[in-house]
């Protein structure tokens, strides 16, 4: 990989995916592309009512996100310059297969496909796993009041969802290097000597 890496932190939710972008970020000069939460004027609705909600809010994800990424393109990708995500665009339908049921599912699935076969991919993952409680504990500590409601067993499902999704991407795309980091015992903020860790294998992997 020599020009214009593109680089995706990944994780379930809580996992710590904006924090160590933001940190390689910093530390490595490279701009951050960062997914919106707090406008979503979905998501308190959906942990209210999933069922009711979950159409909506997939909708408003991918259409934001492909906006986001249509921009990074032309910013930075297409000019062979780096640039870093706190998320992959794949996150979308990880979700939206665990949220979305019968013909909104197959729906989803087609307008998923139509936005984003054709944008760039990540050449870089770095993907955070961690267990439930180390999730749950995060969750709490960063303190979105829409976020109290999370069934640990939804989070549970997608910390399994992202195992399987992963494991299927590096299947379908083996030239995508995907850096596993396990979020429950490697501590990047707490410990800077396991975050220097992290930026030599991502210098490494850029270089
Ligand atoms: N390695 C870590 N050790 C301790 N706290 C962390 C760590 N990573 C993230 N956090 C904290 O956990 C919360 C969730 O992190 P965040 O980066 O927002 O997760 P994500 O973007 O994956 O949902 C934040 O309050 C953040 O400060
Ligand atoms: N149903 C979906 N929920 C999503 C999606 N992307 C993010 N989210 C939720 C999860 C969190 O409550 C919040 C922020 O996400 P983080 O992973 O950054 O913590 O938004 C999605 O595509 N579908």
């Amino acid at each position: 990989m020599k020009r214009g890496p593109f680089i995706a932190v990944e994780g379930p939710i809580g996992a710590g995916k904006t924090t160590l972008a933001s940190m390689l970020s910093a530390e490595l000069n490279i701009p951050i592309l960062k997914e919106i939460v707090e406008e979503n004027p979905f998501l308190d609705k959906f942990y209210q009512n999933i069922d009711e909600w979950s159409f909506q809010l997939e909708m408003f994800f991918l259409c934001n996100r492909y906006k986001q990424l249509e921009d990074t393109d032309l910013q930075y990708i297409a000019q062979d310059k780096p640039v870093i995500s706190d998320y992959h665009i794949y996150k979308n339908l990880i979700f939206a297969e665990r949220t979305l049921k019968g013909i909104k599912r197959e729906k989803y699935r087609q307008i998923y496909h139509i936005l984003t076969d054709d944008l760039p991919k990540p050449n870089v993952i770095l993907y955070i796993r961690a267990d439930l409680d180390t999730l749950l504990y995060r969750i709490s500590k960063r303190g979105r009041a829409f976020e109290e409601q999370i069934d640990p067993a939804y989070l549970q499902q997608l910390i399994e969802d992202y195992d399987t999704a992963m494991a299927s991407l590096a299947e379908r795309e083996p030239a995508t290097v995907i850096v596993p980091i396990n979020g429950s015992e490697v501590d990047f903020v707490e410990h800077p000597e396991q975050f220097a860790r992290i930026v030599a294998q991502v210098k490494e992997l850029i270089s």
